[in-house]
């Protein structure tokens, strides 16, 4: 009967915890977050290590306090001063576990440098209230603290730490003076509380100044970060249509070559020469051709997928890779889009733009310079077969030639 009894309690504790952690999400998450560094989001990863510092310096200080006790220097029972120095444990996980879990994220200042900071002062208070003869020393300690500000303070916020600093050095030996005074000689402690009111302003200023060089830095490499996308794209896009460039084009082209070769699917490269373009930049001049051949890259963007790649090719010429297709469904997809570009209005010019259009299919093995080759004897055909027309070359890599017109 007592042990059934023990067995339904027992399963009552149980589910009464299970039932606590399904209503607690944030334990579920908590506590495997504990052990999980945040690698993958460099600045989070930076507010983890930065952390960890501070907790292994507070772990420094902890076996600091905990060897006075042991030798009387500390008034407190090592059983006392352990729960302490748990709860200071607790705090710094909590710390840990709000950038492992993200949630700093929802600060304003994620990194919650002010905040660990007056954490640390407040316990830093706490060691000098209790500890007796070297608590001068002790003072020292203090810019392991403000060390830790120059990763993010600014100036006024190193201020702020140094008047909290100041106001509560001085609560403590006015606290020590009251309870205490057989522990305390008040002249000396007055002369070290100057001391530090002398050298912490400098500490805050020297802070500052290094924080802001780095803030500064940051600044730089954003602008550096962006200026080398910019290259990257000018080097990479063409600057009057936006679309890939000649070199980006041929990058792409021999990304698509490998990939093909690895997994034998077949793809197209399209080659397009716009009609008769000299007559229009030298009937409405530079800029309205300029814009013409916006408006048809614009066009064909318009008319392929996603997966494909568009790119200008040089002058008036243009090229397209049509992945995952053979020359009949490459060739129809041309066809649709020739008839978007005899349809599409240039206003500039007030008149029908055409382009002809050479097709080539990938042989397995051959060589980019071949294929480029057979769709250019493609495009020449076109052009020689009247213009505004898709031609295919033919699939024999050694005989460079065109088999069949479309239209
Ligand atoms: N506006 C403008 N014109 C360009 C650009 N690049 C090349 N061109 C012009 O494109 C024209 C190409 O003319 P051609 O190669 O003779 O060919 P076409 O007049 O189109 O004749 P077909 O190709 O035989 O139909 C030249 O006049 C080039 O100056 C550019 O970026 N902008």
């Amino acid at each position: 009967m007592l042990n059934h009894w023990f067995r339904q309690a027992d399963n009552v504790c149980y589910s009464n915890a299970i039932l606590l952690l399904q209503r607690m999400p944030l334990s579920m998450h908590f506590f495997p977050a504990l052990f999980r560094f945040p690698k993958d989001d460099p600045a989070q990863a930076t507010r983890a290590r930065h952390t960890l510092m501070s907790s292994v310096s507070a772990l420094t200080v902890s076996s600091f306090t905990l060897y006075c006790t042991h030798i009387g220097l500390f008034r407190m029972s090592v059983a006392s001063l352990t729960g302490f120095l748990t709860l200071a444990f607790i705090i710094h996980a909590l710390f840990y576990a709000a950038i492992c879990t993200g949630w700093n994220r929802r600060l304003a200042d994620p990194s919650m440098t002010m905040v660990q900071i007056i954490n640390s002062i407040l316990w830093m208070m706490f060691v000098l209230y209790f500890i007796d003869q070297v608590r001068g020393a002790v003072l020292v300690l203090f810019m392991i603290i403000f060390v830790f500000g120059i990763f993010r303070l600014r100036l006024a916020q190193f201020v702020g730490a140094a008047l909290f600093t100041l106001l509560s050095y001085a609560l403590v030996i006015a606290l020590l003076a009251y309870n205490q005074p057989q522990s305390i000689n008040v002249k000396i402690e007055l002369l070290q509380w100057v001391l530090l009111a002398m050298v912490l302003p400098w500490f805050a200023l020297i802070g500052a100044y290094i924080s802001n060089i780095r803030s500064a830095l940051r600044h730089k490499n954003k602008e550096l970060e962006t200026a080398l996308a910019t290259i990257e794209h000018l080097a990479s896009h063409d600057e009057l249509t936006g679309i890939a460039n000649r070199r980006c084009f041929l990058d792409a082209l021999r990304r698509e070559q490998a990939r093909v070769d690895r997994e034998a699917q077949p793809f197209c490269l399209a080659l397009f020469d716009l009609d008769f373009f000299k007559a229009i930049n030298d009937l409405h001049g530079h800029s309205a051709g300029d814009k013409v051949l916006r408006t048809f890259a614009e066009c064909v963007q318009k008319e392929v997928r996603k997966s494909d790649y568009f790119g200008r090719y040089g002058g008036e010429e243009f090229a397209l890779l049509i992945v995952d297709a053979e020359i009949a469904l490459a060739s129809s997809i041309l066809e649709r889009i020739r008839t978007g570009i005899e349809e599409q209005a240039f206003p500039l010019v007030n008149r029908k733009v055409t382009a002809s259009i050479g097709v080539a299919q990938y042989q397995p093995g051959e060589t980019i310079s071949n294929l480029i080759n057979r769709a250019d004897q493609a495009l020449y055909a076109a052009k020689k077969g009247g213009r505004n027309c898709v031609k295919q070359a033919i699939d024999d890599t050694e005989e460079a030639g065109v088999i069949m017109a479309l239209h």
